[in-house]
């Protein structure tokens, strides 16, 4: 990769924040991982000083499983029958190493949802609740304190996880008052996350598993993934931190540096292709058909198992009640099914009473999904994804376009793009109040300041921006914002930095001249 040899020191000053968990006799548990149940709590052992945490939890699950809780299991079913599954009898284990069905559709992991309602919404809002903040292993994920609805049948000594989710959702008031005139509006960060973006969600489920599978032995060398940036960073960290090797295809010179160095950092096989994302994927999906490479992108439906748990937390984050829209960016088009799918087993479940408006945004030079809808779903042509700044949706034939229909129909849900100028702008007024959004979160923004426009998001609405990635990947894209480097881009709230001669006057002189601008 020709960008390789520019790197300099600059490039790599900032040190990954992989918080890998360790033991330590300071990590003991002070909660129990089982929540207050239904059936008669059992005693819990008295907790030796020594045992590491991974310790603890084979120590509860010990008296867990002496108890009469009802098996909580799940099953691949294809993705055609989720509405029914009793319309086929089509399923495989999830120890199974399948990704598609016999049609050749799409996989969906189903669970045993007659299991799960032996409990009502008020044990499984009491259980989650009890869970967070906590450093019991694994309830300290974010994904993992909702175990049950993700992966029930991993043994926890299986999982790999860096304690990943329990992203903040904060208020973004000054954003939503001065440009939108909203005064309910939400950002959801899942880019405050290991590798910097919503990947971890579905990567910790995806490498857990399979390591279970290692360990019985399966024919699993390794893991693979084509990828725009993200879901390699996340798949080598992961696989890093349980040492199973990880192979990545990227699209040559088509991702950020940021992005490029976090598998190079933990030690994956990166290779560099002269072809786009779609080109990659469709390489890796021919490599993992021959050779022992578990596949990670999300065409595996594992891993929408542990993105879904984003939309689990935004509800349980507003105390259990729905906000009426989430905006979601979308570019492979498996985050948008994951956020239907957790909202929608809140529902099911009895956690709460509605499911959210969803929103998917593309960036306007890759907007397949975008032209579907446009023509009222009536025929899906892939695109050509031409180069945008929001790199990491650069995808022209996503591989969940099924799933994100659904997730759309099902949801009174709406499909909006974005411009290069526009996404820029949005990321740059955005910035502009305190955030240091990526482009794809300008991308979402985007649709919402069209919504409000128009008056489809109303300025009471409760609203959820899913930001995808922290800002620190695409600093490049800001660089050339704010130097007015772009072609054709007015590069509207550019704030360049003010050249200044080492004196005392000619910097009294600016100042007075920028408090003046500022003066009431
Ligand atoms: C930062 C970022 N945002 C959004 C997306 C879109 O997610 P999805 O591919 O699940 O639609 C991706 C990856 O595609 C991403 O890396
Ligand atoms: N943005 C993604 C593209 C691949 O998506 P996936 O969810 O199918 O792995 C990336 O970062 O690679």
């Amino acid at each position: 990769m020709a960008a390789f040899s520019l790197f300099s020191s600059a490039h790599i000053a900032t040190k990954p924040n992989l918080h890998f968990i360790k033991a330590s006799t300071s990590d003991l548990p002070k909660s129990s991982p089982l929540p207050p149940s239904p059936s008669t709590q059992p005693q819990q052992p008295p907790l030796k000083p020594h045992h590491n945490i991974r310790e603890e939890a084979r120590l509860h699950n010990a008296v867990a499983n002496a108890t009469n809780h009802p098996r909580f299991t799940a099953k691949y079913v294809p993705f055609t029958a989720i509405s029914d599954p009793s319309s086929s009898d089509e399923s495989y284990s999830l120890d199974e190493i399948v990704y598609r069905s016999q049609s050749g559709s799409l996989l969906d992991v189903h669970h045993d949802m007659s299991a799960l309602k032996h409990f009502d919404g008020a044990y499984w809002r009491n259980l989650f609740d009890s869970r967070v903040g906590k450093t019991t292993w694994p309830f300290g994920s974010g994904v993992w304190s909702k175990k049950e609805w993700v992966l029930p049948e991993i043994d926890d000594d299986d999982i790999i996880s860096a304690f990943e989710g329990n992203s903040n959702l904060f208020w973004a008031e000054r954003y939503g008052k001065q440009f939108l005139g909203m005064n309910d509006l939400w950002v959801k960060h899942c880019g405050i996350s290991h590798t910097g973006s919503f990947k971890d969600l579905g990567m910790t489920v995806l490498v857990s598993q399979v390591n279970r599978l290692r360990k019985m032995n399966k024919p699993l060398v390794g893991v693979g993934c084509a990828s725009t940036g993200d879901t390699s960073a996340a798949l080598s960290a992961y696989c890093a931190a349980a040492g199973i090797p990880s192979i990545v295809f990227l699209p040559a010179n088509r991702i950020s540096m940021a992005q490029l160095v976090q598998p190079i950092a933990n030690g994956a096989f990166v290779l560099s292709i002269d072809t786009d994302f779609d080109g990659c994927m469709q390489l890796i999906r021919e490599v993992t058909a021959e050779l022992p490479i578990y596949l990670a992108n999300s065409l595996n439906s594992l891993r929408l198992e542990g993105q879904k748990t984003a939309a689990v937390e935004i509800v349980q984050q507003f105390d259990w009640e729905v906000p009426d829209w989430v905006i979601v960016p979308g570019g492979n088009l498996g985050n948008i099914y994951a956020f239907y799918k957790g909202f929608s087993m809140c529902k099911e479940l009895g956690l709460v009473d509605r499911i959210p408006r969803l929103v998917c945004a593309q960036a306007a030079n890759a907007n397949p999904l975008y032209l579907y809808y446009k023509c009222g779903w009536k025929e899906f042509n892939p695109v050509k994804a031409n180069t945008t700044f929001a790199s990491a949706i650069q995808i022209g034939d996503p591989v969940s376009i099924d799933r994100a229909v659904y997730a759309l129909k099902n949801s009174n849900g709406i499909v909006e793009e974005a411009t290069e100028e526009e996404l820029m702008d949005a990321m740059a007024q955005a910035d502009s109040t305190g955030m240091f959004t990526c482009p794809h979160t300008g991308v979402a923004l985007t649709a919402l300041i069209k919504l409000r426009k128009s008056g489809v998001i109303g300025p009471t609405d409760r609203t959820v921006v899913v930001s995808t990635a922290h800002g620190l990947k695409f600093t490049q894209s800001k660089i050339d914002y704010h130097s007015k480097d772009i072609k054709d881009m007015a590069c509207r709230f550019a704030n360049p930095p003010v050249q200044v001669k080492a004196d005392f006057g000619s910097v009294m002189d600016v100042l007075k001249k920028y408090l003046l601008s500022k003066a009431h």
